[in-house]
């Protein structure tokens, strides 16, 4: 576990960086500092590897004060990856990963064979650990810088905008990757990122910094979503919040309905319904008794879709009806966006009761 107490970081000039954080981040777990640039995000972090030492306050990792051990040794806990991945250019990529492992002392072979089941593990193939960092994209850079960094197997990893210097498409795969990963590896990680949408999707906690380096909320993205503490995080979060927050309701609860769902063969019940063959599969949507077909556009799966999915299909349907299908295609019933709506009102009206 990491924590900050009372922590300040001044800088000679005057200038606060940090001011006054108190934030705990629980072992396996991946928190995320967002916030306008100059917020102190970086300090922040670089004062749990002590990169940067504090003013004001401690930085404790599992209890003791950072400011008491050996960078040196402290920072072989801590693996660190920066935006742009910072390899050694003239180094192949295996021998970028492998020096980590060899400066802790393993035998060449041990610490390349390591760092080839690394760059595996980070999704890059054998031939791509014999080309040097310039050949290879951003993206593959980044993984290697993140393969890099888990080469000591240090039980906290510190990301610094990691993915901001790829685009959007490679950086919802390199997000998706690191999920994956931390799914499998369970690391206390600490990420930096200027954009929130990147910060909701990545931390089980995220904290939001104003300037000044002053925390302004420290919440599960759906708290923070549901609940921003105030008009700033209000404001950085964006104007969409409650679309978003769909991304946490699971769609396994919503009610569908199988009123409107018929055969080929059957007498329309109402305005739209739904046709499925004798196997149960969207044929598409029929209006009243008209004999062409419209098109169901993409069903979502309840098993694994959230409302967001629901809602998405709902939106985009003729019927204005999302379809649930299994995962094997066949129709499981409807569900229109009124009735998402009125199921989303009715999940957070269950939760304030609940709630103490
Ligand atoms: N070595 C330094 N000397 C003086 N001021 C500094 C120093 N390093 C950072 N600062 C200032 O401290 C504040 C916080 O900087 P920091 O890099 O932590 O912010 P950040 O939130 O990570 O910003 P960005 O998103 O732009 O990287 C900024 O005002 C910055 O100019």
């Amino acid at each position: 576990m990491i924590r900050f107490e009372a922590v300040g970081k001044r800088y000679p000039d005057g200038t606060t960086a940090v001011d006054h954080l108190d934030l705990d981040v629980p072992a396996g777990t991946l928190t995320v500092l967002v916030g306008p640039s100059g917020c102190g995000k970086t300090t922040s972090l670089r004062m749990i590897n002590r990169m940067v030492d504090p003013t004001e306050g401690r930085v404790l990792v599992d209890g003791v004060d950072v400011a008491t051990r050996r960078a040196h040794d402290l920072r072989r806990g801590i693996g660190y990856v920066i935006q742009n991945a910072g390899l050694f250019p003239h180094r192949t990529v295996l021998d970028n990963v492998a020096t980590v492992p060899r400066l802790l002392g393993a035998r060449r072979s041990v610490a390349r064979k390591r760092a080839g089941e690394l760059l595996e593990l980070v999704g890059l193939t054998a031939g791509q650990g014999d080309r040097y960092p310039a050949q290879l994209s951003g993206g593959q850079q980044q993984r290697v810088g993140v393969a890099r960094a888990l080469a000591a197997d240090p039980p906290i990893l510190l990301m610094d905008e990691p993915f901001s210097a790829v685009d959007p498409v490679v950086r919802a795969d390199l997000q998706r990757e690191l999920l994956r990963l931390q799914g499998e590896l369970r690391k206390t990680i600490v990420l930096v990122t200027h954009d929130i949408e990147e910060a909701i999707t990545l931390g089980d906690k995220v904290a939001v910094l104003r300037p000044g380096g002053v925390l302004a909320q420290y919440a599960p993205p759906a708290e923070l979503l549901a609940r921003p503490a105030d008009g700033f995080v209000e404001q950085f979060l964006g104007v969409d919040r409650g679309v978003r927050l769909l991304s946490f309701h699971p769609g396994g609860d919503l009610p569908l309905r199988r009123d409107n769902v018929i055969g080929e063969a059957d007498t329309p019940v109402e305005a739209w319904c739904l046709v499925v063959d004798a196997d149960e599969r969207p044929l598409g949507w029929r209006r009243g008794g008209e004999a062409s077909l419209l098109p169901i556009g993409h069903g979502f799966d309840p098993a694994t879709d959230t409302l967001r999915a629901a809602l998405d299909a709902a939106m985009l349907s003729p019927a204005g009806h999302a379809v649930g299908v299994d995962g094997s295609g066949r129709v499981l019933g409807t569900a229109s966006a009124e009735s998402i709506a009125e199921h989303v009102r009715a999940v957070h009206a269950a939760r304030q009761v609940a709630a103490p």
